[in-house]
C-alpha cells in the first residue's frame, strides 16, 4: 500500500482538476496555488511519497503563526535531571481547535504493527494510537525538486543503499509553520515530526524515554498537545546504585494534565534519567474526541530516519479522517474510504 508506485496512482487520483498555479518551492514539498471553480485559494503540499497531497493551513490560520508561543514558558526543574519548559498555552484558544481539526482531517495515519524478540520469544506489537512520521535527518536534505541529497554536498543519495526500508517525507508546510515557530521559541532546531493521534481513552503510549542513540546526547523534544485534555505521567528511571557515586536524590513522580495548545519542551537530562507516559482512560473519560500530539525533534544519522518510518508509518494500510462518520478510516485506492 505504502510503495512508490502505488502513491504515484493515488497522487494522480487526488490532482485537482482545477487550474494549477505553481507559487512557492521549499523543504522538498512543492507547493501549489489551486484554484477551484468557486475561486477558493487553497495550497497544498505535494510530494511522491505522501499518499496524497496534504494542504496548507488557509490564511486566517496561518497569520496567526508569528504571534506565537501566545504565553512565556515555565521551566519545571526542581527535580533531579528534570529539564522542562512548559507552554500553557502555546497556541491560543480558538486556533488550537483549528489546528487539531485541520490535522486531524488532512493527515494521512497508519496503525503500525511490529515484532519484537525478547528473550528468544518473538511478539506481534500493534501500536495502541494511530501515527504518522516526516522528515530526514541532517546527513541529508530534500531539494526543490523533492529528491533526497546530501546535506553537505548536495549530491543525490541513493535511496537504494542509504534509505532502504523507507521513503523518506518532506515536513508539509501545514507542519512546517509550527517547526520554524518552535525553533525560534526554543532556540533548537528540528529535522523530524512525528505525530500522534489518540482516537479515545483506549489509545496510549507506554513508559519510555526518547533518549535514542540517533538523537544528539541531551536531546531536546518539543512536545505539543491538541484536542482532548489527556495526563501525561513522568516517573524517574530506576537507579542502580553505584558504589562510591552521589546517591540521586529522591524524586516524585509528575502528573501534567496536558490541555489543547500546550507545549512542552523536554530538554538536557530529562530523556536521560526520565521516564513519560500517556496512560489509557477508561469509563465516562474514554470517550474524549481524540487528541493529537506532535513531537518535534532533530535525527542526526540515516538510522535515526530508518527507525521512525518503520516505526510510524510501517507497510501497512493508510488512514484518513471521514468527517461524516467521524472516525479514522482505511483508505482504499479511490479515496473514498
Ligand atoms: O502524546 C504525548 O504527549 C507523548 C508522545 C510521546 O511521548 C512520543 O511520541 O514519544
Ligand atoms: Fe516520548
Amino acid at each position: 500500500m505504502s510503495g512508490p508506485a502505488r502513491k504515484r496512482t493515488l497522487d494522480t487520483f487526488f490532482k485537482p482538476t482545477s487550474k494549477r498555479t505553481r507559487v512557492s518551492e521549499d523543504n522538498g514539498g512543492s507547493s501549489d496555488l489551486e484554484i477551484s471553480s468557486e475561486d477558493h485559494k487553497l495550497e497544498f503540499t505535494h510530494h511522491s511519497s505522501y499518499p496524497f497531497p496534504i494542504p496548507c493551513f488557509p490564511y486566517s490560520v496561518s497569520a496567526n503563526f508569528t504571534s506565537l508561543p501566545c504565553t512565556v514558558g515555565k521551566a519545571i526543574n526542581d527535580q533531579a535531571d528534570l529539564d522542562l519548559l512548559y507552554f500553557q498555552p502555546y497556541i491560543p484558544k480558538n486556533l488550537e481547535r483549528q489546528i487539531f481539526e485541520f490535522l486531524r482531517r488532512e493527515l494521512p495515519f497508519y496503525r503500525v504493527e511490529y515484532k519484537i524478540k525478547r528473550g528468544g520469544v518473538e511478539t506481534q506489537i500493534r501500536t495502541p494510537r494511530y501515527t504518522t512520521v516526516f522528515g530526514l535527518d541532517e546527513t541529508s536534505r530534500f531539494n526543490e525538486d523533492g529528491e533526497i541529497v546530501d546535506a553537505k554536498t548536495g549530491k543525490e543519495v541513493k535511496r537504494d543503499k542509504d534509505y532502504t526500508r523507507c521513503s523518506p517525507r518532506p515536513i508539509p508546510k501545514c507542519l512546517d509553520g509550527l517547526r520554524i515557530s518552535t525553533e525560534a521559541a526554543t532556540g533548537c532546531r528540528f529535522n523530524f515530526c512525528l505525530v500522534n493521534y489518540y482516537a479515545s481513552g483506549s489509545d496510549s503510549i507506554s513508559y519510555h524515554s526518547d533518549d535514542e542513540r540517533f538523537l544528539e546526547p541531551e536531546p531536546a523534544i518539543a512536545s505539543f498537545s491538541l484536542g482532548a485534555k489527556r495526563d501525561f505521567l513522568m516517573k524517574h528511571k530506576p537507579v542502580i546504585p553505584n558504589g562510591n557515586a552521589e546517591p540521586t536524590p529522591e524524586t516524585k513522580p509528575i502528573k501534567l494534565p496536558l490541555a489543547s495548545g500546550d507545549m512542552i519542551l523536554m530538554r538536557g537530562k530529562t530523556q536521560g534519567n526520565w521516564l513519560h507516559s500517556i496512560p489509557k482512560r477508561t469509563g465516562k473519560n474514554a470517550e474524549d474526541g481524540g487528541r493529537i500530539n506532535i513531537t518535534f525533534r532533530k535525527a542526526m544519522v540515516k538510522a535515526g530516519t530508518e527507525n521512525y518510518y518503520h516505526y510510524n508509518v510501517g507497510t501497512g494500510p493508510v488512514y484518513k479522517w471521514d468527517n461524516s462518520s467521524r472516525e479514522m478510516k482505511l483508505l482504499t485506492f479511490d479515496g473514498r474510504g
